[in-house]
């Protein structure tokens, strides 16, 4: 088949039922009152048959179920999904498809074509999930494409520069600092161990708010983003039922939407206000009204606060379940492993000068290498992220002998290149001495290490990702012990739309020395 003509021919011989439908002697005499039924049966059998046929023409060669289940497809599977059952998905080819209430699906398993559709803007572009646009608003920057969101990326990179990331350091070292206190109180109190998920996901969601909206948001307004922000997380299916009914996950994650962006849109605004009457930068939000009151830097000198609201929630969006997951596994791989965390510890006691409370500087950081390649691997172990939904926006001539076509959605998937055993030796080891050497293996392909993705729209907060990992891990192992309560399910995997223990993680945590 060539590459121009997407997709393979229509099945000459099947085994669906077609007679079934044009079967007249199956049919019971016509009278005229029960034609209308007749007809509408008629309609809707044509109807399922053409949604099979087209199915199948545009799977074509790839691997996947030869008849897709009528109307809904995978959909059960895609409300549950599983690492296994994408593991088996990966398996069946490097390209392969399904169909989900009729959005036709092609995943990408191979580090070739997943790095292609990445770095292929004028064919695909990013759709995060098939409610993405609803629930994050249509509006919203992250759905910009060519020049309009390269422009607007390079705005917002100068929210991620060496000083602008110092300026957040200090909030991320405090707000971790008093959650440590409340972990260890929570441990203090019972025999129990404590469920790490919620608590992880809590720091995470403060810290963000913080990081990001500095003290324009009051503490009412945190409390309400990080308790409706649940349904956000819940709503980002692949691909939801497609009516934002009341009750569904979708209507309940616009209207924690709405909430959230109330508070936005208030901190763009006293944020404004601050930076203009003198006050000194402290979060992302006044870091970028001064890049705006800066006569001497270059660009657009006027965002709405809506549109500066609409940024902090694709970032909180982006961070919260990503980087929750990434803190929630680092935890697990370092309890796991008491020797790594032995050399974390003689680190950072070497480079804190001894001194077990000091607060982290980037200048620190830069001096923890091991730190570093120990989170970078535990990244690589349990990526957060699986796969990244794009959508073709004209036909993809993806391969020699297939092309997507407009309007599917095409899925490169990033685990399977981070597992890649010919790049990552004993791929399911937790091994931070593979990023030591700059000459290793792992080092020489850096087009494996996918965690953040590739291309144009490569995570824009990764340096600020593990600037936090690095210093929520180095400084709780300077203040405390904690040890991993294993159960049947420690080591099974959980995807809501990142991984996570299925478990939730169990810890106990204990004080090694007292949290100032
Ligand atoms: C462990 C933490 C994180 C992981 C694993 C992660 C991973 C990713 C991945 C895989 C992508 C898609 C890249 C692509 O399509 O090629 C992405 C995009 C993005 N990430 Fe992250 N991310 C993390 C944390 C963050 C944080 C903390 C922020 C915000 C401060 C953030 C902001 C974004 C944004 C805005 C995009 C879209 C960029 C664009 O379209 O230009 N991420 N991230």
């Amino acid at each position: 088949m060539s590459i121009h003509s997407p997709s393979a021919s229509i099945p000459q011989s099947t085994d669906f039922p077609f007679q079934y439908f044009s079967s007249t002697n199956l049919l019971p005499k016509i009278s005229s009152s029960s034609t209308w039924l007749y007809t509408a049966l008629g309609i809707v059998a044509s109807l399922l048959v053409l949604e099979q046929v087209n199915y199948r023409y545009k799977k074509g060669h790839l691997p996947g179920p030869k008849w897709t289940i009528p109307i809904i497809g995978k959909f059960a599977d895609s409300l549950h999904p599983t690492l296994e059952g994408y593991q088996k998905q990966w398996d069946s080819g490097a390209l392969s498809a399904l169909s989900v209430f009729n959005i036709f699906i092609v995943i990408a398993s191979s580090n070739e074509y997943t790095r292609r559709i990445l770095n292929s803007p004028t064919y695909a572009e990013p759709c995060l999930v098939a409610a993405g646009k609803q629930i994050l608003c249509a509006d919203n920057w992250v759905f910009l494409a060519g020049k309009a969101h390269v422009d607007y990326r390079r705005i917002l990179n100068t929210l991620f520069t060496r000083k602008a990331l110092s300026l957040y350091l200090s909030s991320q070292e405090n707000l971790s600092r008093e959650h440590f206190k409340k972990w260890l109180d929570m441990s203090a109190k019972t025999d129990k161990p404590v469920e790490f998920m919620m608590p992880a996901r809590d720091l995470n969601m403060r810290t963000s708010l913080r990081v990001f909206c500095g003290q324009h948001i009051p503490e009412e307004g945190v409390v309400e983003i990080s308790d409706k922000y649940w349904l956000i997380t819940l709503a980002m299916e692949l691909v939801n039922f497609p009516l934002a009914l009341p009750g569904t996950k979708v209507y309940n994650a616009v209207k924690a939407r709405k909430a959230a962006m109330k508070w936005l849109e208030s901190a763009a605004r006293l944020s404004k206000i601050a930076m203009r009457g003198g006050q000194e930068p402290t979060c992302l939000l006044d870091q970028w009204v001064m890049e705006l009151l800066d006569t001497e830097s270059k660009g657009r000198k006027d965002f709405s606060d809506r549109e500066m609201a609409l940024v902090v929630l694709s970032f909180l969006f982006a961070s919260q379940d990503a980087m929750s997951s990434g803190l929630i596994y680092a935890f697990q791989h370092f309890a796991d492993h008491p020797d790594i965390l032995d050399k974390v510890r003689e680190e950072q006691l070497r480079v804190r000068g001894g001194d077990y409370n000091k607060h982290m500087t980037l200048d620190m950081l830069d001096n923890m290498p091991y730190l570093r390649a120990a989170i970078r691997e535990s990244l690589r172990l349990k990526p957060p992220v699986t796969m990244v939904p794009y959508k073709a926006l004209k036909p993809f001539p993806i391969a020699d002998d297939y092309v997507v076509p407009a309007g599917s959605m095409v899925i490169p998937s990033l685990y399977p290149s981070l597992q890649d055993p010919e790049v990552f030796p004993e791929p399911t080891k937790f091994l931070p001495e593979r990023w030591l050497d700059p000459k290793s293996l792992a080092w020489s392909k850096p087009q494996n290490f996918l965690v953040f993705g590739s291309g144009p729209h490569k995570c824009i907060g990764q340096e600020y990702t593990v600037m936090n990992m690095a210093c929520v891990i180095g400084t709780a192992c300077m203040l405390m012990d904690w040890e991993h309560v294993k159960t049947p399910d420690s080591f099974k995997v959980k995807m809501i739309l990142t991984l996570f223990p299925k478990d939730g993680l169990l810890l106990k945590f204990r004080s090694r020395v007292p949290v100032v």
